[in-house]
C-alpha cells in the first residue's frame, strides 16, 4: 500500500509516512530539548490506547503515536487481511484528545498547559521492511530481532513467531521515533516485559529500559472486558455474554490463589467458569456461540516459566518458592469467542515490582 499525502485525513498534527520526514521533525525536538513520549499501536484506536497516550501527554513535552499493522507478527493463518483499520476515526479520536498539565513557568510558578498529540507516524510496509517481508518465517530474508528464551511461553506457545515479529517492528520503531519514554499496555503483558528486556539487552538509550512504562488494562465499564481492537470482530451477543467470561475466570483463579489453593486447583476453578458459561449460553434453543479456551496459566514474570502445579501462595511467598525475590505472578489466559481471540491477565502480588504504573 502506498500512502500519498492527499489520501491522509485532515489532522491538527503532522502525519509522517516516511522515516526521513519524521526524522526532520525529531531533529527539531532535539534542538529544542523537548522530551518525546511514544505509543506504538496497530490502529483501530480505543480507550485503552488513549489511556497510554494520556500517560505520555502527562510526562512528555511531545507525544508521538505510530499506527502500523505489522505483517511480521501475524502468522500466515492469522487475521492480517481483516485486522480492523480505521484511520479517519483514529485521527478524529486523537484530534479530540487533550490533557491539562501543571508546569512551572520561568519564575517557578505553576501554570496550566494543555497538551495534545504532537505527531503520527504512519509508515508503509515497504518503509518499515526495505528488504521486503513474508509472513512465512522460513521465507524471510534480512534482519530480525529475537528475544531468545522469552517468546515461546504464554502467548508464544500458540503464536510461535509473534514475538519475533513484534520485537523486530518495535526495534525499528524505536530507531525511528527515538523516544525519551514509551508506553505499553498491561493487556499484552508478555509483550511489554519482553520489550523491556529487549531494550536492556540491546543497550538502547531511546528508550532506556526504565523509561518503558506499563499501563494498567483499560476495561469496559459494565462488563470489565479488556478493551481491544479485535473486540470489533465480536457480535453483540458474543461481546456481552461470552467474552467477559475470560476476566471472570481469571478473577475466580485469583480468589482461589489468595485463599491458599494450589495453582492446579486455581486453574481448574477458572476452567470451570468458562465451561459453565459455554453450557449456559449454548442451552437448548439458543443461538450457538463457539467458545474455545486456549489457556489459563500462572507464569513467573521474570522468565515466563510456568509455576509448578502444586505451588501455593504461601510457598511462592517463602524464600524457597521464589528464590528470595518478591516477585508477583502473571495469571493470564486466552479465549476464542467465535472468530475472535481474546487475551487478558491479572497481576497477583504487587504490580509495582514489575515496574507497572498504577
Ligand atoms: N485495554 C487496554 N488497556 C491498556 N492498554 C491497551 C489495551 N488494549 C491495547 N493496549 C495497548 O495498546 C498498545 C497497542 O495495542 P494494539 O494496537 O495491538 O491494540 P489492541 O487493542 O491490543 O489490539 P488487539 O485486539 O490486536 O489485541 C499495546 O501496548 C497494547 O498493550
Ligand atoms: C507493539 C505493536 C505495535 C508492535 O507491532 C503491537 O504488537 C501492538 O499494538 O501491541
Ligand atoms: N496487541 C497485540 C497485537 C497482536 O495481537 O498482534
Amino acid at each position: 500500500m502506498s500512502l500519498s499525502s492527499n489520501a491522509l485525513p485532515a489532522s491538527p498534527f503532522p502525519i509522517f509516512t516516511t522515516v526521513a520526514s519524521y526524522r526532520e521533525w525529531r531533529e527539531k525536538a532535539y534542538d529544542e530539548k523537548k522530551s518525546v513520549g511514544f505509543v506504538a499501536t496497530m490502529g483501530a484506536l480505543h480507550e485503552g490506547h488513549l489511556s497510554l497516550v494520556r500517560r505520555s501527554l502527562a510526562a512528555n513535552d511531545l507525544t508521538v503515536l505510530s499506527i502500523f499493522v505489522n505483517p511480521a507478527q501475524f502468522a500466515p493463518n492469522e487475521d492480517l487481511a481483516t485486522y480492523p483499520r480505521s484511520l479517519p476515526d483514529d485521527v478524529e479520536l486523537l484530534s479530540s484528545l487533550s490533557l491539562s498539565v501543571d508546569l512551572p513557568d520561568e519564575k517557578g510558578i505553576s501554570e496550566s498547559v494543555t497538551r495534545t498529540p504532537s505527531a503520527l507516524f504512519l509508515p508503509t510496509v515497504s518503509e518499515m521492511y526495505p528488504s521486503g517481508i513474508s509472513q512465512d518465517v522460513s521465507e524471510q530474508k534480512g534482519t530480525f530481532v529475537e528475544v531468545k528464551g522469552y517468546g515461546h511461553q504464554m502467548e508464544g506457545k500458540t503464536r510461535p513467531t509473534f514475538f519475533r515479529g513484534v520485537a523486530t517492528a518495535v526495534t525499528k520503531l524505536f530507531n525511528v521515533i527515538e523516544p525519551t519514554r514509551t508506553y505499553f499496555g498491561q493487556k499484552d503483558i508478555q509483550q511489554a516485559l519482553l520489550l523491556r528486556r529487549m531494550t536492556r539487552d540491546l543497550l538502547l538509550s531511546h528508550p532506556s529500559p526504565e523509561n518503558l512504562y506499563i499501563v494498567p488494562t483499560a476495561r469496559d465499564t459494565i462488563s470489565s472486558l479488556a478493551l481491544a481492537s479485535r473486540n470489533a470482530y465480536l457480535t453483540p451477543r458474543e461481546r456481552d455474554y461470552a467474552a467477559p467470561a475470560l476476566y471472570d475466570a481469571l478473577q475466580v483463579g485469583e480468589r482461589a490463589w489468595e485463599s491458599g489453593e494450589t495453582k492446579a486447583e486455581c486453574v481448574s476453578h477458572a476452567h470451570r467458569v468458562i465451561s459453565e458459561t459455554m453450557a449456559r449460553l449454548n442451552g437448548i434453543g439458543k443461538e450457538r456461540i463457539e467458545m474455545q479456551l486456549d489457556y489459563i496459566e500462572f507464569n513467573d514474570p521474570e522468565g515466563f516459566d510456568v509455576l509448578p502445579d502444586a505451588v501455593t501462595l504461601e510457598q511462592w511467598e517463602s524464600e524457597e518458592g521464589r528464590g528470595g525475590q518478591e516477585r508477583p505472578i502473571i495469571l493470564s489466559g486466552a479465549l476464542w469467542v467465535g472468530r475472535t481471540r481474546l487475551i487478558d491477565n491479572i497481576i497477583l502480588g504487587d504490580p509495582l515490582r514489575i515496574g507497572m504504573m498504577i
